[in-house]
């Protein structure tokens, strides 16, 4: 085996990754399943929002031009000829001297140009009829939304490539979309590889471990947008891991293994990558933790190959199967978002390379404060249940202290239980 390798750049790695191509199917989903999945067909509006004037409140729709003379000592009586509810429409259109008692959401009649709301007038019956009364002038189209107002027919409203949130969901329904077409959700699958590796249902024996790295995983490919298939775990056994690993492939549009990718003599990955023929796009980056990160590719299928060290695995994992996971599902935006924090706690650690510190991101006192999430070692598991970011420290520096100002990636926003709170 070679020991020595080359690190290269997280740049370039990434670069190298996405240079790849990912194939995108289309599938329609019905509007029921398709929250979080990623459009794969604009959004049109189908016709005007609102589709016809209608009335944002409780009141009188009326004529502007039979209140010209109101006022206090002169109020202006009209005749109420019916009354309508959303959904309902004016049998006819209203006359001089008359009203139609509207609710919030019914379109307003022909013959109205303004709504008058409930609180400014008054009514009275006489004779069988009901009339209304009101004390100040009314102008034209005052409380009306127009047609149109919000949105034209043939507006594009949402590009491909994003994904659908509850907004979009909205206007799906409101534009009949009863079904749409997304991107089916690439299948990647998960072999955790070490002979220590216990399930998580077997008591702890000497020397063992359970196998943490399947589950965590699974979830971040879950947490990514696409379909997890976890195929189990494999001893450090060369022949078994071959066989396990080619046949994997025909099921899978790329695939995970984690462990086995380092310099050790059970480190079985690097073997199996050249019996496949496969291309390594690298096998070293200048990054903590997560360096021996191996990326090959065959027939331009992906396997990646994470570190068995759980936090290494996670970063690796971020860093470079995040995207090209989005990459494969045509989203527009493929990176995790990077924004500026401040430092909550001193790092005074050298940083030969750039370090990816697992940590807790949270609004406090009006500032974007980052906090390591526990231990900063690349074999622990323990911080990685409070991450929801990671700390960027640049390679060559020397440490950082509180206050400073450092680069976060943003993992999943809604995490950050605190980031969100409001203070009103
Ligand atoms: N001589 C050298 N030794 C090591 C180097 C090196 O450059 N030269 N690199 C170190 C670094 S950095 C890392 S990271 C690890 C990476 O090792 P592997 O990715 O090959 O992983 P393993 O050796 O298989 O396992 C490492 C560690 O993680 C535990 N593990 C493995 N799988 C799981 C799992 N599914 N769930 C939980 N924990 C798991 C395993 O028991 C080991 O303790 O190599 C260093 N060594
Ligand atoms: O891959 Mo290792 O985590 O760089 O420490």
């Amino acid at each position: 085996m070679n020991l020595h390798r080359e690190p290269i750049p997280v740049a370039e790695a990434v670069k190298r990754v996405l240079s790849l191509e990912a194939e995108n199917y289309i599938e329609k989903v019905k509007i029921e399943n398709s929250y979080d999945r990623i459009l794969a067909e604009d959004i049109v509006a189908t016709h005007s929002i609102p589709p016809f004037n209608k009335s944002p409140y409780d009141g009188f729709a009326i004529n502007s031009e039979s209140t010209n003379d109101a006022s206090k000592t002169s109020p202006v009586h009209l005749h109420v000829i019916e009354e309508i509810g959303a959904g309902h429409r004016a049998s006819r259109a209203i006359a001089p001297g008359e009203a139609v008692r509207i609710m919030t959401g019914a379109e307003i009649p022909e013959g109205a140009d303004c709504v008058a709301m409930f609180e400014i007038c008054q009514t009275y019956e006489a004779e069988d009829k009901s009339y209304m009364t009101i004390k100040r002038p009314m102008e034209k189209r005052q409380n009306i939304i127009e047609q149109g107002s919000e949105t034209k027919k043939g507006t594009l409203l949402v590009e491909k490539g994003t994904e659908i949130n509850p907004g979009v969901k909205a206007l799906l329904a409101t534009f009949g979309y009863s079904n749409v077409q997304v991107y089916r959700k690439p299948v990647v699958g998960v072999f955790a590889t070490g002979t220590e590796l216990l399930d998580v249902d077997q008591a702890l024996e000497p020397g063992k471990i359970r196998n943490s790295n399947a589950y965590m995983v699974t979830a971040q490919i879950e947490r990514s947008g696409a379909e997890p298939l976890y195929l189990g775990k494999l001893a450090d056994e060369f022949d078994r891991c071959y066989e396990a690993v080619s046949e994997a492939l025909n099921k899978v549009d790329m695939l995970i293994t984690t462990g086995g990718v380092s310099v050790g003599d059970y480190d079985l990955m690097p073997d199996v990558y050249e019996k496949l023929g496969a291309e390594v796009l690298f096998n070293k980056i200048a990054m903590r933790p997560g360096s021996v990160t191996t990326v090959a590719q065959v027939n331009g299928q992906l396997m990646f190959g994470l570190s068995g060290n759980p936090s290494a695995c996670y970063v690796g994992f971020e860093l470079y199967v995040y995207p090209y996971i989005q990459k494969s599902l045509n989203k527009t935006e493929p990176y995790h978002s990077i924004i500026e924090g401040i430092l909550g706690t001193d790092i005074m650690k050298p940083n030969p390379f750039t370090r990816f510190i697992r940590g807790s991101v949270a609004y406090e006192k009006g500032k974007v404060t980052v906090h390591p999430a526990g231990i900063d070692k690349s074999a622990v598991v323990t911080s990685l249940a409070h991450t929801n970011a990671f700390i960027i420290l640049k390679g060559g520096t020397r440490g950082y202290q509180k206050g400073d100002e450092v680069q976060v990636l943003l993992l999943s926003p809604n995490e950050g239980s605190q980031f969100f709170q409001i203070d009103a």
